[in-house]
């Protein structure tokens, strides 16, 4: 039966139960053969031209043979219409290498090392360093030099090892590509997928929707092909393609080859059978683009933490200058307070900052690899993912289980009509068989399964291959339909177009309509009755499909979407998607959580409106792509704002509506799996896509999940968030305590006749606290905080984590005063203990208590305002408390040891240690209640 040989069609068909597209995970890479000059010798004495030679073949244009015939290319390339044997494979990736753009792998730890220099935090130290080298400030200098290099150190470590991990979890959803071997010379071909760095020149691959093209390829056949190749030309239309076989003058001089594809585009609609014609460093894509940088969006990360650091830098760089002037005009002083006027500035530099965000967020993400199988591939879209206020959605496969089943088809009247499945069945078939798609769409999937069904049960004439297939225009998104033109038997020198598709874009192609066994023109009034009876389906949650059929005298000439007109309409196929188990429980959720769900679906709005409903989200007012074609900006965003489902969008609208929401301020985060939401992903703060979804929005995606499933965001939300409350927790104490610092270390040199802190004090401060604020990288993101809907952190779990440049600066401004007021009342105490115990009360006395009571009060704020109300790490001991411990140790100790003479710093008398309690006692209250104030209220 045709439905059962169907399967033979190609090795990926049918797949596995509930996968919509083949299996991404990646096989393990082949061994390799280690002798590659043998191989090269060895395949140049049987004459073999590998990718090098090739780049001489068309008058130096990398890999890009254009002229030749087909035929006169596979003699070229030693190859066939077969492909090449698993032997010749291998001999070929060891001659050529690997199919991997040069540049495009990890740093070493060395360039990770010089490049760690380059963050500004870093180089403004280094300049601050050079500073006090320059004027002969040695101390100050080495200090200062200690702290970069530690800082590189540990960043350049830290990133060395996240990279590592990242690229071994990138690696699970690395893109594949579907190849044509053979195991021996005399062997059948087999379609298989290898991961795209094994493509070597001569392979015969297979493109469906949604694959990247994965080399640079020459089209031996193509159906209805068009490919985004916006990378290369920046052309943001899908381009259409077409093998030819000898390209008219050569083609060698076409800026646009049509029967070419090159690496770094990706199949838009349609499909192909291509021959690798350069792979690697000669691919057209890495002559363009020699290194890695992608240029994306600016997101969430870059507008936070990015806008903090540069307000800071800006802050730092006019410290020295400043406290030069005061000193200047109060004192009298001239350049000898440059070293101290430097330290201030050190004082403010939060330079673990890139360490503790790096190290946190590859611990976050290693977390949810670990416990929920969600991979994060690029750092920063874990903050973003916690702080993501809007979530856009496609309805099918994500609200949907994607497994449709066919209801029952519908004539035009509304009455059942196998005739109409039947039509359906013979367009899905032919557009499967002769587009040689790597894998079936689940709505052709369904159809082809109940008419197989319906031939089972002995139902005649059902066998959608009694008709011959001449010609397939695959289901391309842009117009929503499938179109497949057949020979009926007995009817010579006709074609029959088969169209199937959405209910009003195939509507749009018919001028009549098939009723009670006649044909009748189509009128206005009919289109209105039929788009209503539509209309009344889909409010009952089915998906609709209209078919369509034209005669056309039979021709030679290829078919293209003019010639899809003028269709007689038959009527409708109606399918069932059941609703996914744990989505309604998952929207409820992420609505507890103070994120928008929108859906934004290329669905018929009655369908996406009822899924809605059923799963306890109310619709409210249901817009159509159409009606916002005239909006923009936020005029747009405004709209979808109110609306919670957006219908009939193409890629383009999902993408001009996610980059709306993102312009008018909201972190948006947008999940989606076929190849019509590419443009979404890419627009989105956070591109979101499963594990099974079409290869080119697994590339572009940020995040990739398990599976579809809606809780697995909850989940990566939370941890999202409580990363970004682990770095907002650092950046608030390290800056508010910076700040009073250098408020008191200002007031301090103005009123004392000496340096209210030498230097090397200052450094050694700075150095004890960065060792400490490590322990936020450290801070244990509990399990228990991670899953559940309740838990409280620096960033709530009920409240996006977003860090506004402002309200931070407004934080860190009332509790640096806060830490200030601290520092004057311990210059008060000092005075008050000196005086009182008739002590020396020199500078060094005045430098051991000021430096205890610093790092005591450092110690307080990392433990007061690190947590909200309750603790990520509940009652239990973690790093932060035994940082804390050991920076209130050191700070009492230090003075009192051998070390303190060293650093200029004698004991104060122990009347000091008695006020000093009262004062932490009374500032640990200020700490708590102004704290209380800002709960809820996150900087
Ligand atoms: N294989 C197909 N053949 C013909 N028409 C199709 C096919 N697949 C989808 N359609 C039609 O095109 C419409 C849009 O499909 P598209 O894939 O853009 O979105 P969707 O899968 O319905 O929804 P979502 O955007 O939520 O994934 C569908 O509603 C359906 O009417």
């Amino acid at each position: 039966m045709w439905w059962r040989w169907y399967g033979c069609w190609s090795s990926s068909w049918p797949p596995a139960p509930g996968t919509r597209r083949r299996q991404t995970i990646v096989a393990s890479v082949p061994e390799r053969i280690s002798a590659p000059g043998t191989v090269r010798t060895r395949l140049e004495a049987r004459g073999v031209r590998t990718n090098r030679d090739l780049r001489c073949d068309d008058g130096g244009r990398a890999g890009t043979p254009v002229g030749l015939t087909t035929l006169q290319l596979m003699r070229l390339l030693d190859s066939g219409p077969r492909g090449l044997t698993d032997e010749q494979a291998e001999e070929r990736l060891v001659a050529d290498g690997e199919n991997v753009v040069p540049g495009w792998r990890s740093p070493s730890w060395a360039r990770r090392f010089l490049g760690s220099l380059r963050d500004p935090f870093t180089a403004v130290l280094l300049c601050l360093g050079l500073v006090s080298a320059a004027i002969a400030s040695w101390g100050t200098a080495c200090v200062i030099m200690v702290l970069v290099v530690v800082s590189c150190v540990l960043r350049s470590g830290g990133e060395h090892q996240a990279g590592r991990s990242m690229a071994a979890l990138r690696e699970l959803v690395a893109a594949t590509a579907s190849v044509q071997r053979r195991a021996g010379d005399g062997a059948p071909p087999r379609v298989r997928e290898i991961p795209v760095d094994q493509l070597v020149v001569g392979d015969v691959i297979r493109l469906g929707p949604g694959d990247l093209v994965p080399a640079d390829v020459r089209l031996l056949r193509a159906s209805g092909l068009t490919v985004h190749q916006a990378a290369l030309t920046g052309e943001s239309l899908p381009v259409p393609k077409q093998a030819l076989d000898a390209p008219a003058g050569g083609g060698a001089d076409l800026p646009e080859p049509p029967h070419l594809c090159f690496q770094g585009s990706s199949v838009a609609s349609g499909s192909a059978t291509a021959l690798v014609v350069a792979t690697g460093a000669d691919t057209r894509f890495a002559a363009a683009y020699g290194s890695p940088a992608r240029r994306r969006v600016q997101t969430a990360f870059d507008r936070s933490v990015h806008g903090i650091a540069w307000t800071l830098i800006r802050f730092m760089l006019l410290t020295p200058p400043l406290v030069l002037m005061a000193n200047a005009a109060l004192r009298g002083r001239g350049l000898e307070t440059l070293p101290f006027a430097v330290a201030v500035a050190v004082g403010l530099t939060p330079e673990m900052l890139p360490v503790i965000v790096t190290a946190t967020l590859a611990r976050g993400a290693s977390s949810l690899a670990r416990t929920s199988g969600v991979i994060v591939k690029r750092l920063p879209a874990l903050h973003d993912l916690g702080a993501i206020d809007v979530l856009c959605l496609d309805k099918t496969g994500t609200l949907t289980q994607d497994r449709p089943v066919v209801e029952r088809s519908m004539d035009t009247r509304g009455g059942d009509d196998p005739e109409v499945l039947r039509w359906a069945a013979v367009n899905s078939f032919w557009t499967l068989e002769l587009a040689e798609l790597p894998a079936p769409d689940a709505l052709d999937e369904a159809i082809l399964g109940a008419v197989g069904e319906r031939e089972a049960a002995w139902c005649p004439g059902a066998d959608p291959s009694y008709e011959d297939g001449i010609a397939a225009l695959p289901f391309d998104p842009v117009h929503r339909l499938a179109t497949a033109v057949v020979r009926r038997p007995g009817r010579h020198g006709r074609h029959t177009l088969v169209v199937k598709g959405a209910v009003e874009d195939v509507l749009a192609r018919c001028g009549r309509l098939a009723a009670d066994g006649t044909e009748a023109d189509l009128d206005d009034e009919e289109r209105e009755r039929l788009l209503g009876l539509a209309a009344k389906e889909a409010a009952g949650g089915l998906r609709l499909l209209a078919v369509a059929r034209a005669e056309r005298p039979a021709r030679l000439g290829a078919y293209g979407d003019k010639d899809v007109r003028g269709l007689t309409f038959l009527g409708f196929v109606a399918l069932r998607d059941a609703l996914a188990p744990s989505a309604g429980d998952a929207l409820g959720d992420l609505a507890r959580r103070g994120v928008a769900v929108k859906i934004l679906t290329g669905d018929h709005p009655g369908t996406a409106a009822r899924a809605c409903r059923d799963l306890g989200l109310e619709p409210g007012e249901v817009l159509t792509a159409d009606q916002l074609v005239k909006l923009d900006g936020p005029l747009l965003a405004e709209a979808v704002g109110r609306a919670t489902v957006v219908a009939r969008c193409t890629a383009q609208d999902k993408a001009r509506i996610v980059a709306a929401l993102r312009e008018s301020g909201h972190t948006t985060g947008f999940l989606g799996d076929g190849v019509n939401d590419l443009p979404a992903l890419r627009a989105a703060d956070v591109g979101i896509c499963p594990r099974d979804a079409v290869t080119v929005a697994r590339e572009g995606a940020d995040v990739v999940l398990a599976e579809k499933d809606l809780t697995t965001i909850d989940r990566a939300l939370t941890v999202g968030r409580i990363s970004s409350g682990n770095i907002a927790a650092y950046l608030r104490i390290t800056l508010s305590s910076n700040l009073g610092n250098v408020i008191a270390m200002l007031s301090a040199g103005l009123l004392l006749p000496f340096l209210p802190m030498l230097p090397a004090q200052v450094l050694v401060q700075n150095l004890c606290f960065d060792a400490a604020q490590l322990a936020f990288a450290f801070g244990r993101p509990s399990p228990a905080t991670a899953h559940s809907p309740a838990a409280t952190d620096t960033a709530p779990a009920n409240k996006p984590a977003i860090l506004r440049t402002r309200a931070f600066l407004r934080y860190i401004s009332v509790f640096g005063l806060l830490n200030a007021a601290a520092d004057l009342a311990t210059f008060g105490v000092l005075a008050l203990a000196a005086h009182t115990t008739a002590a020396t009360g020199g500078p060094e006395t005045f430098h051991a208590g000021w430096f205890t009571e610093n790092l005591l009060t450092q110690a307080m704020v990392m433990l007061l305002l690190r947590t909200g109300r309750r603790t990520a790490e509940g009652r239990a001991v973690g790093p932060v408390h035994l940082a804390v411990g050991a920076l209130a140790v050191i700070g009492v100790l230090l003075p009192l040891s051998p070390l303190g003479p060293v650093l200029g710093m004698s004991a104060p008398p122990p009347l000091y240690y008695a006020l000093l309690a009262a004062v932490l006692t009374l500032y640990g209250a200020a700490l708590a209640a102004v704290r209380t104030r800002y709960a809820g209220r996150r900087a």
